[in-house]
């Protein structure tokens, strides 16, 4: 693979902060340096269910995302060859059939909950960091969150936490804090923790040199 490039991992609870930390660290450069792909754009599409089926299922579980095809891109990324990211719908639990073509940059970070969670991606990274919230406030976003952008009621948010978000969470995603090299406390307001990084990632882009 091209070392050209860095990437960057960030991991972390859904409403941890994750997402604000990395258009935190983007909003720093220029497009044509930082690419940011999210991990959510990769959830398995599942046509042949109902609405209600695909409500239903298990998000939160590492079989639930086309991780082949994340990897695959951040390959041919790395090679310097443009990508067709999927859009995800998360009122609809599907993929939407239009495409968003990405350009490769010389630092690439990629976002979501299991990022650090899964061999096969987080040996790519270079950087690893994890974005440690605590849970009363992580799911209180994804209370806000979910109600006003992704079309939930607050019985279908409750269910879906202690059914799954939770129980996944303490298995996957809160074990895999410990492969990462930095721990950012309370996520997207944290500007001491982001301006560091931004630190590192453009003495990166200057010198070439992680
Ligand atoms: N420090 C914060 N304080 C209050 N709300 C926040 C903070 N960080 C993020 N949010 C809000 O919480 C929700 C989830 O944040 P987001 O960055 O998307 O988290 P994640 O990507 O980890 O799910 C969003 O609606 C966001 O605007
Ligand atoms: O169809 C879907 C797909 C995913 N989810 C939930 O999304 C979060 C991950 O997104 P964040 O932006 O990191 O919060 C995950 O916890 C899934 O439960 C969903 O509800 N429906």
């Amino acid at each position: 693979m091209n070392k050209n490039c860095l990437f960057v991992g960030i991991a972390g609870g859904s409403g941890s902060g994750k997402t604000t930390v990395a258009q935190n660290l983007v909003s720093a450069f220029s497009p044509s340096d930082v690419v940011l792909i999210s991990q959510d754009s990769y959830y398995r599409d599942n046509p042949d269910m109902s609405f209600d089926e695909r409500s239903k299922l298990n998000y939160d579980h590492p079989n639930s995302i086309e991780f082949e095809l994340l990897k695959q891109h951040l390959l041919d990324l790395a090679n310097g060859k443009s990508i067709k990211k999927p859009i995800y719908d998360f009122t609809n639990h599907a993929r939407k059939e239009e495409y968003e073509v990405v350009e490769p940059a010389k630092v690439i970070i990629v976002e979501g909950i299991l990022v650090l969670a899964v061999p096969e991606i987080r040996k790519l990274f270079d950087t690893k960091i994890f974005v440690d919230t605590d849970a009363d406030e992580m799911l209180l976003r994804r209370i806000e969150r979910d109600i006003n952008e992704r079309g939930r009621t607050f019985d279908s948010v409750k269910k879906q936490y202690l059914s799954t978000v939770k129980p996944m969470f303490l298995e996957f995603c809160d074990p895999s804090k410990r492969y990462a090299d930095v721990i950012i406390p309370r996520g997207g307001q944290n500007k001491v923790a982001i301006n560091m990084v931004i630190a590192k990632l453009k003495r990166f882009l200057k010198k070439g040199a992680i």
